[in-house]
Parts: C-alpha cells; structure tokens; sequence
C-alpha cells in the first residue's frame, strides 16, 4: 500500500513538479487560513466590546484579507489539480499501453482475471494519482486547521480539546473500513460491469446490428443488460445504505460532542472566565476540529481506496512480459531449411481439453503446406504457435533448428506475413489500411511516393486495385463512416470479400517475409477471385515458406504437401494424389465437395 502511494506521487512528480509543489503549498497555507480567520475575529469582537475602536482596522483589514486569499487559493488549487490530473492522465496512458504491448502473447489477455484487472487500470489511472494526492493535500491542510484549532481548544480547555479528539478516533476508523468495503466491492462488480459493457456495446454496434435486428434480440440483450445493472445497483445500495448508517451515527456523535462544548463556553462566559472573542474562537475552534477531523477521515478513506484501486494499474504496468524471453536470444536468421513442429501437444489453459495432440510435422523452406480438416481440428491453433502467440506446452517448434522460444518474439515476427481467419478491418483510409502491413513500430506511418507504389502493388496482387481507385477519394477513402467530417461524407464500407482482398494486399506488402501464413485467405472470395488469388499466391511460392488453411479442398489440391488434422492429431500428411489414394479423412472430403460440382 505504501509502495502504491509512493508511486502514485511518483507518477505526479514525474508528470509535473512544479505543479505538485505549487498544489501542496497551496494546500498548506489553506490549512492555516480558518486557523486565522478565527484569530482575527476573537481580536475584532474582542475590541469592540472593549471599546478600542481604534485598534480595530489592521485585525478587520487581516480578517478580510484572510478572506480574499482563501478564495485565490481555492480557486488556484482547483486549476492546479485539474492540470496535475491532465498531465498524471498522458502519463499513466503512456505507461499503460506501453505495458499492455509488453504483452507479446495472447494468453494473458484471454484471462478474464486480466481484462477485469485491465478494465479498473484502464477506468482509475488518470484519477488514482489526483484522487491520491488531492487527499494527501487536502489531508495536510485539513491537519493544519485541526493543529491550529486543537491548539485554541486547549488554551481554552484542555479537556474539551482531549474530548473532541478521542470522539473522533471512530470517525477515522469507520472511514477506512468503508473504504476497503467500497473498494471490495467496485472489485467484485466488475465481472458484471464487463457483461453490462458487452450488452450495451452490443445493443449499439454497427456489426451486430444486423442480426440484432433480424432476430429481434434488442429487448433479450436490454433486459440482461438491466439485470446486470440492478445487481451492481443492489451492491452499492447496500454500500451506501452502511455508509449512511455509519455517518449518521457519528454525526450525532460530533453534535453531542459540540452541543456539550457550546453550553460548557456559554457558562464560562458567564461566569467572566472566557470572553466573547474567547466563546467565537471556541466555537469556530469545535467546528473546525471537528470539521477538520471528519475531512482527514474522508481524505483518508478517498486515498485509501483510490490506492486499492491504483493497485490494478500498477500491477498492469509492472507485470512481466508473458512470453519468457531468454536473457540472451538467439538472432533469427533468415529461413534457409524450414520449421519444425516436434511432439506438440497444446491446451489454452490447464482447464481446457487438448487442442493439439502430439503434433510432428516439417515446414520446408520454399515449400507450402496445406492445413486441413474439420472444424475445430486445430488447424488455426497451429498457426498461432508457428507466429508464438502461445507455447507449446509440450514439444517444441524450430526455426532452422533454434527453438522459438529462443529467439526474440519481435523479430521472430518480422520474418512472417498472415492474413488470419479473423482478420482486422481498420476503420481509416484504403492506403493506410495496406501499408499498415509493413510500418516501423518507432515511427508514424510515412506514407511516401514510394509506400504509395507498395501499396498499389500489394492492392493489384489482392486484386482489389481497381475498386479502390474507384472509390470516391481513390486510395485516400476512409474505410468507415464512422469518422467524418460534417460536411465529408465520402467514407465507403466494403464488402467482406472487399475486406477480405484489403487484408490481403496487407499481407503481400510483407512478401519479402520468410513465412506466409495465410488462414482461410478466400473464404469471402467469389469464384473467380479465388482462383486468381490462388494462382498468384502459387506465384509467389518459392523464396519461402507458406502454410495455407483452406476447407475448399480445390484450392490446396496444389500444395506440396497436405496436412490433414483431425481433432488435434495429424492424421495424415501428402500430396494430393497421395492422400487421394489413402481413401480416409481428406479423401472422403475431397469427394464431398467434388460431388456438389459434378453434373446431376
Ligand atoms: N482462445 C481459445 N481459448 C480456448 N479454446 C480455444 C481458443 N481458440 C480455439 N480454441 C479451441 O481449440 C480447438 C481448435 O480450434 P481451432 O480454431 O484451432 O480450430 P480450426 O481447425 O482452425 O477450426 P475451424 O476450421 O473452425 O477454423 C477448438 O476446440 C476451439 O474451441
């Protein structure tokens, strides 16, 4: 917990120094300003009832200026924080997602432990550190008042000063129960809160909407939303219905306590031992403790559970790459003989069954190789361990004989070009959409004449060049319409198999790459295309190795080798003909498909 706190400064200080200084002097001289304000006015009330009416200019004059200076130093507090939090909220971004690329596998976030603890990152980063040290300045000023007033107090009665303070000991205790409580329970909800997100993101996304509306599932989703919601509104309910409970008591508390001082000034007063600037202090000097005591109490529980909170981010942030990384990785060199797959067996998590069974296969350079089978045989799996998504958890895979695992991720990466089965559509221009395929991570995307001529070449081998120069502003049309302008609406949506050439003419831009990896390239395609696509891709074969999942077995007939999965095991490996011949699992199939195209 001290540790959080400390880093919590420590962002602050490291977003701004001279704003952190500038907001706890702030906080200090507001601390000594009711501390005065009362001290001038016993001197002002005192004056007058004796009569020395003209001494009474420089305390009235103090007692304004008192005044003034609060309200600059509240308001210049308040601008203070505000531009602290701005500059804390670039900070903590920056970090935060620089820990989250740190994370080169997939394993971590598929966690729903991780994406909680990602989301409350995400949620309390920029606010942890101002909440955090708003209270700690608030807190010190606060302190300062109570020092100042138990002070007054105990000049005028040492007995009442020790009663208001020992009243305020449960203050303190109840506060940073509450807060843990609070802070529990924020914890607790938000696996709920990720399931209300996912309805409601649902309810309004552009790519379930189809669906949402042909099966009617608005009021389903909206329903389950609310039910969520009530939930987490029962839990802070129950929250807030203790805290009133609690703070009530304890104001009546306080009020006792207070009320019992009021009667005990006035007595005194009248009896001639304190005098009326004595009772106005007195009494300013009750309400400020106790004011003071209740704010440190609220300030305490704020930090308290804005460091729990603080917590996640820093647990974020400091985590450890997933993937281990060898102290001293083995460079990658280019691929000269091939990969090998030795006794792979893979399962996403110990709960989850095998995905892969003992898997040995080769992957020769210059070669392709085919990846079919039923669905769910783990055929996409495989590829994820050939681009080290994940490990395996037993055997090995090699590249040129190094163990992946051995090499560093980055540039193991490099070396390889994939269009994936769920490939990512980005919501900005045609050209960038291509040459996102070969960017420097270091650098902004430069898009120069020669990118340009990349890009258009990568676009005519997708065959997709034409389309796009076709579009309203030619390779400089948003693919979306979701960011334009007012008076710019000339952002166009593709079709899947639009979408489908755009991600692979990102992947041609990396055909210098050692390993293509292609998974289910043309399942959008329409007839045509496909057979051009594969004629190209066969083009562009030797200089490399390919892995291509298909389950239109016509488009690997020519692969030089066929890999037949079936429930994580390979069942069979060869040529067309090869595995043509064997009558089992790819036989049968090719047949299937053969007889829908045969005449009736
Ligand atoms: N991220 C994941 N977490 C847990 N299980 C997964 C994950 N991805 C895939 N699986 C499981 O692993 C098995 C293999 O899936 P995989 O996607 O590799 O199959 P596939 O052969 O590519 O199937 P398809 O032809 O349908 O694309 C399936 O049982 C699937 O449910």
């Amino acid at each position: 917990m001290i540790r959080d706190a400390a880093a919590a400064v420590g962002v602050a200080w490291r977003a701004a120094p001279v704003l952190l200084l500038g907001h706890l002097a702030a906080g200090a001289l507001a601390g000594t300003a009711p501390v005065a304000a009362a001290w001038f006015t016993k001197l002002v009330l005192d004056r007058l009832v004796a009569g020395q009416t003209d001494d009474l200019v420089w305390p009235a004059l103090a007692l304004a200026a008192t005044g003034a200076l609060t309200v600059v130093i509240v308001q210049g507090s308040q601008y203070l924080s505000g531009e602290l939090e701005r500059r804390v909220a670039v900070l903590t971004r920056d970090r935060l997602y620089t820990a989250t690329g740190r994370m080169t596998g997939l394993a971590m976030l598929e966690q729903p432990a991780f994406q909680d603890r990602l989301r409350m990152a995400q949620a309390h980063s920029d606010s942890g550190p101002r909440l955090i040290l708003e209270s700690a300045v608030g807190g010190v000023q606060s302190l300062i008042t109570l020092l100042g007033f138990l002070g007054s107090l105990a000049a005028l009665s040492l007995v009442l000063a020790a009663t208001v303070l020992v009243a305020a000991v449960p203050a303190l205790v109840a506060e940073i129960q509450l807060s843990r409580r609070r802070a529990t329970v924020l914890t607790a909800l938000s696996p709920t809160e990720r399931r209300q997100f996912f309805y409601a993101d649902l309810m309004t996304s552009l790519d379930a909407a189809k669906e949402i509306r042909l099966l009617g599932l608005n009021a389903l989703f909206r329903k389950r939303m609310l039910s969520e919601f009530a939930h987490a509104n029962a839990e802070r309910r129950r929250l807030d219905r203790r805290e009133f409970g609690v703070q009530g008591l304890l104001g009546v508390l306080g009020a006792l306590v207070a009320g019992a001082g009021l009667v005990w000034a006035i007595l005194a007063a009248g009896r001639g031992l304190l005098t009326v600037g004595d009772v106005a202090v007195f009494l300013a000097a009750v309400a400020g403790t106790q004011a003071s005591i209740t704010a440190i109490a609220s300030r305490l529980g704020t930090a308290h559970n804005a460091l729990l909170l603080f917590a996640h981010f820093q647990e974020v942030t400091k985590a450890g790459p997933d993937l281990p990384c060898p102290p001293d990785p083995a460079p990658v060199p280019e691929l000269s003989n091939g990969i090998e797959l030795r006794d792979v067996w893979f399962r996403y998590s110990e709960d989850h069954p095998w995905a892969l069974r003992g898997i040995n296969l080769t992957i020769p350079f210059g070669q392709s190789l085919a990846l079919v089978g039923p669905n769910g045989a783990g055929k996409s799996t495989l590829v994820k361990l050939l681009c080290r998504f994940y490990d395996p958890t037993r055997g090995s895979v090699s590249w040129d004989g190094v163990d992946l695992r051995d090499m560093p991720v980055e540039h193991l990466r490099a070396r390889i070009g994939a269009v994936f089965q769920d490939f990512m559509s980005y919501e900005l221009t045609a050209t960038e959409n291509i040459a996102l395929g070969d960017v420097d991570g270091a650098h902004e995307l430069q898009i120069g004449t020669a990118m340009k001529h990349r890009v258009h070449a990568a676009a005519q081998r997708a065959g997709v060049h034409d389309m796009l120069t076709g579009l309203p502003r030619g390779y400089d049309t948003m693919l979306s319409r979701l960011f334009q302008d007012e008076d710019d609406d000339t952002g166009v949506l593709l079709s899947g198999g639009q979408w489908q050439r755009v991600a692979l003419a990102r992947a041609f831009l990396r055909d210098q790459r050692d390993l293509l990896i292609l998974d289910e390239p043309a399942s959008g395609l329409d007839a045509d295309a496909e057979a051009q696509i594969h004629a190209r891709l066969a083009a562009h074969r030797a200089g490399r190795a390919s892995v291509l999942i298909s389950h239109r077995l016509g488009s690997v007939r020519d692969a030089d080798q066929i890999a037949v999965l079936v429930n994580g095991r390979l069942e069979d490996i060869g040529t067309h003909s090869d595995l043509l011949g064997r009558d089992a699992t790819y036989a049968r199939l090719f047949r299937l498909q053969a007889n829908g195209y045969a005449p009736a």
